[in-house]
């Protein structure tokens, strides 16, 4: 219990001093609770001759110690209940702001559903338990050890026995902790389950209609649904079991104490006061101690999500020895990278140069290793072999904001915003005015058809883009890399979602985009192809060949076969 106050604390940051705070108020608040005993004890004391001025001073007492009771708890409240919910918003903004470092091969699908699952429900968990669990824990000592010293007193049998029954209780507490422990693993798994089965249900839900396969997907959901309801469940039953337990100790506890307080008073040990007021502090220490039981059930709870939470802590950064990219160009440089998924190599001592201000198309086979170039250039992953350089430094030294700050990059699927379109394109300068917006995206001949949605610029775009057309997105994406204006444009040419009507559209949009820029396109046009200062073939991870078109068609190789094949549309994209 006391770990999970001490972890809570270290990941408190700014909120520590005052949830410290709390717990002293939270103290007070249970002598003041304890002070209400001496009005019972003056009363007990004085039965037999019970006068006004006794009454008055009981009265006094009960007075301060109900006072005293609600200042410390409202100042224990203004100090700690609404310090979770700081704590964990501040946690949530770190891990955003980690994520953003880590690399792509971080984001797994299993690991998006825990992610997902620790920023939602854990922290959630941490925010509404966090701070109740401390003060549970707190209180519940605070009062135990008040009454028992209290109680040392007046009779140390009596203090002794009550700690006796105060350590059994602590011992049957600890076994609450260790089955709330394995629980609760449960129920985080079924949680991260049913997240990563959810998500992956929502995603494919268009391909599990197209194929009617609807009772498939339902079915793996409709399991993470029943695994999830039956780990809460025997969570639920194991911790009602050991709680009666626990509650029994102390009744039974109270028992021998009002046993062995009778039998005193009997043996002329102490005066009947005495042995009411122990009955009384009795029952007064054991139903803190049992809302105690629950504190410390909800600390096992806490400290298991706060290891979940270090899950996603201990996200990969690579910006742990990177400085700012100083860039003196936007040459970009591969020498001699290699580079692999897993153990799978897919780029193989692959070296090339693209001097500031030139264009160089990629072309190839799918899963050529095109994309894995362009993303190593942008160092969404680390080289294992060689090294990538931008402006003649490497970009394993350098920071992913600096870096990403010299490069645009416009993907084949564009992923927009819940927001509206202005902020969508104003994602590629945050500072940028309406006017620059509006001129980027006349700029991406998007300004006509933004004007005809029903509220312009402010039209909400449903999430990820849903609620426009596959070429309005594309469009949208290049205003935004316009907007931007960094010196380096790495494009994944659209294959689909333009139509040929709009195709003029497009390319003007990006010939806007990449007029005087150093541009890396991985090309599926031959108008784009043609006009690049240098063509890089790319096959099964090598550059198989290099050089200009009007070079390449020369040459006996696999461009000229890849313009045969594209011309019969058989798979090469051109
Ligand atoms: N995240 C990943 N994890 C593991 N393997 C991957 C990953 N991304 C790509 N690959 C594999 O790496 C190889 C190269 O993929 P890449 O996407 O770079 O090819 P590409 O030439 O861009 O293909 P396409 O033209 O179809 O987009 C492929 O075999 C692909 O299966």
């Amino acid at each position: 219990m006391l770990r999970m106050i001490g972890r809570i604390l270290e990941i408190a940051g700014d909120s520590k001093p005052r949830i410290i705070l709390g717990i002293v108020f939270n103290f007070f608040k249970t002598v003041s609770m304890a002070m209400m005993l001496l009005a019972v004890f003056l009363v007990f004391e004085h039965l037999e001759a019970l006068t006004p001025d006794v009454i008055y001073q009981a009265l006094w007492i009960i007075i301060v110690s109900v006072c005293g009771r609600f200042l410390f708890q409202w100042l224990m409240d203004i100090s700690m209940s609404a310090k979770g919910f700081d704590m964990f918003r501040d946690y949530r903004l770190a891990v955003g702001e980690k994520l953003k470092g880590a690399p792509m091969g971080y984001f797994s699908e299993q690991r998006l559903g825990t992610i997902q699952s620790i920023l939602t429900s854990t922290v959630v968990e941490l925010e509404q338990y966090s701070m109740m669990a401390i003060m549970d824990i707190t209180g519940g000592v605070s009062m135990a050890v008040v009454i028992i010293v209290m109680m040392a007193f007046y009779s140390l049998p009596i203090a002794l026995l009550s700690l006796a029954g105060l350590i059994i209780g602590l011992f049957v507490l600890h076994v609450i902790q260790k089955r709330a422990a394995i629980h609760t693993v449960k129920v985080q798994a079924a949680q991260e389950n049913l997240v990563t089965e959810s998500l992956e249900y929502i995603r494919g839900i268009a391909v599990l209609r197209a194929f009617l396969q609807d009772r498939g997907g339902e079915g793996a959901v409709y399991r993470a649904f029943e695994d999830r309801r039956q780990a809460a469940y025997d969570q639920e039953h194991a911790a009602a079991g050991v709680m009666k337990l626990y509650s029994l100790v102390f009744k039974l506890t109270s028992c021998a104490l009002l046993f062995l307080a009778t039998a005193l008073y009997l043996t002329g040990a102490f005066p009947l006061s005495y042995c009411l007021m122990f009955l009384v502090s009795a029952f007064l220490v054991y139903a803190e101690l049992e809302v105690m039981g629950d504190g410390a059930y909800l600390a096992r709870k806490v400290n298991n999500e706060l290891d979940r939470l270090e899950t996603v802590t201990d996200i990969p950064s690579l910006d742990r020895t990177a400085r700012e990219l100083r860039a003196v160009s936007s040459d970009i440089e591969m020498k001699e990278v290699s580079f692999a998924y897993d153990s799978r190599t897919v780029i193989d001592h692959v070296s090339l140069k693209v001097p500031q201000g030139t264009s160089c198309a990629i072309v190839g086979p799918s899963g050529s290793g095109k994309t894995t170039l362009c993303n190593l250039i942008a160092r969404f992953w680390d080289v294992q072999e060689g090294e990538v350089l931008v402006g003649g430094q490497n970009v394993k030294d350098c920071t992913a904001d600096s870096l990403l700050s010299q490069i645009s990059m416009v993907f084949q699927n564009v992923y927009l915003f819940h927001d509206t379109v202005e902020n969508n394109i104003r994602f590629g300068n945050p500072d940028a005015s309406h006017e620059q917006v509006v001129e980027a995206a006349k700029r991406a001949c998007c300004h006509e058809f933004i004007t005809a949605l029903p509220e312009g610029y402010d039209t909400i775009v449903g999430e990820g883009g849903s609620t426009l057309s596959g070429g309005e997105r594309q469009r949208i994406s290049i205003a935004r890399a316009i907007l931007k204006n960094a010196p380096i444009v790495i494009l994944d040419e659209a294959t689909s979602s333009v139509d040929p009507e709009n195709e003029h559209v497009l390319l003007t949009a990006i010939y806007e985009l990449t007029r005087g820029k150093t541009l890396i396109a991985i090309a599926h046009r031959l108008s784009t192809v043609r006009k690049a200062d240098q063509i890089l073939v790319v096959d099964k991870g090598k550059i198989v060949q290099k050089g200009t078109h009007a070079q390449l068609v020369q040459e006996d190789g696999i461009y000229r076969k890849f313009l045969r094949l594209r011309s019969e549309s058989i798979g090469w994209q051109l």
